[in-house]
């Protein structure tokens, strides 16, 4: 995608983003609700046209790659078509594709292999899900695109699914998913791409986001001791007090450390990484969050690398 933008009345759902995926990669889009990420892959599809920019898929117009069969794609909503089985609709799908796989193995392969003779509009919600997994790979197609895939899975369906997500994907085909679930996108994807505001915040692995946002979270007790020069001191990228505790988001905990030592404030320290969680509320702090930390009397200062914003700790 090149400079794309698509907007709905005053609302830019896809505000100008570039990207680039190669083959074999698995990307997770993530951002949460209404960042703009079912948007994009609307585009990407070809479902929807760009007001600005280009979208193009193997070179050329998506419509191209997906009439040419090289495009699987599980999408959130859908309606079952009524009447027929699992076996009949994945079928059906099948032969719409030059190379399929056979029905059984996609049935297999999306844990339904037992529901093949059961209606499509008589199943949960978890199952209809798994049905639509097994319609987006039966074609075997190099590049699946799946829109919040695990929406309605129990945690073993979920488990399962990812399991033969990543057997695929292992076999050398592309796969983009979008996902509110950071956990998700790091435990499976090879990079991660955060969207916000339908902007691009964020692009890298999970490690890099975490450095991205500040590396480290120094906590210590406060000790009736002001809060004055904190937010100042080497390497702090945020402060967040709670309490009579401090926490200071670093991207240079040592000096951070000692900086805080010859203050003589190391009272109940505590070091430790920052975690995803950690980076993505920073990555996506908006500006009402912004408001809520002066409220809760925490103050951010810009962070390095790929934020783009006032960083913030404070967003829950
Ligand atoms: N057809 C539409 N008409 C009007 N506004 C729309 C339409 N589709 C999306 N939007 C708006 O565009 C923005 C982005 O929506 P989108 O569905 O792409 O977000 P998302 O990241 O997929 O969200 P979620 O995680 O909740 O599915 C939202 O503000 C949404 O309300």
């Amino acid at each position: 995608m090149t400079g794309a933008v698509k907007a709905f009345g005053a609302v830019r759902a896809v505000d100008g983003v570039d990207l680039e995926i190669a083959r074999g990669e698995t990307v997770a889009l993530l951002g949460r609700n209404g960042a703009g990420k079912s948007t994009a892959l609307s585009l990407l599809l070809g479902l929807d046209k760009p007001d600005e920019g280009t979208v193009r898929l193997f070179g050329a117009a998506p419509e191209h790659a997906v009439r040419a069969g090289r495009v699987g794609a599980m999408l959130q909503d859908g309606r079952p078509v009524p009447r027929v089985t699992v076996g009949e609709l994945v079928g059906f799908v099948a032969r719409t594709y030059p190379a399929p796989m056979p029905v059984r193995e996609a049935l297999a392969l999306a844990g339904v292999a037992e529901l093949a003779g059961r209606r499509v509009d008589r199943l949960s919600g978890g199952q209809a899900q798994r049905v639509r997994f097994a319609v987006a790979l039966v074609g075997k197609p190099a590049l699946i695109v799946l829109d919040e895939p695990t929406a309605a899975l129990d945690v073993e369906a979920r488990y399962a699914f990812w399991d033969s997500m990543r057997s695929y994907a292992r076999h050398g085909h592309t796969v983009l998913f979008s996902t509110h679930y950071l956990e998700e996108a790091d435990a499976n994807a090879d990079r991660i791409v955060v969207v916000d505001h339908g902007r691009i915040v964020a692009d890298g692995t999970g490690e890099q986001l975490r450095r991205a946002a500040g590396g480290s979270l120094v906590a210590f007790d406060l000790a009736g001791a002001g809060t004055d020069g904190l937010s100042l001191l080497p390497g702090v990228v945020s402060l967040e007090v709670r309490g009579d505790r401090a926490r200071l988001r670093t991207d240079d905990p040592d000096a951070t450390v000692i900086a805080l030592a010859e203050r003589g404030a190391i009272r109940g320290l505590e070091v430790a990484p920052a975690s995803l969680d950690d980076a993505f509320l920073a990555l996506t702090a908006t500006d009402s969050d912004s408001t809520s930390d002066s409220v809760s009397g925490t103050t951010s200062a810009p962070a390095s690398g790929t934020v783009a914003r006032p960083a913030s700790l404070e967003t829950v």
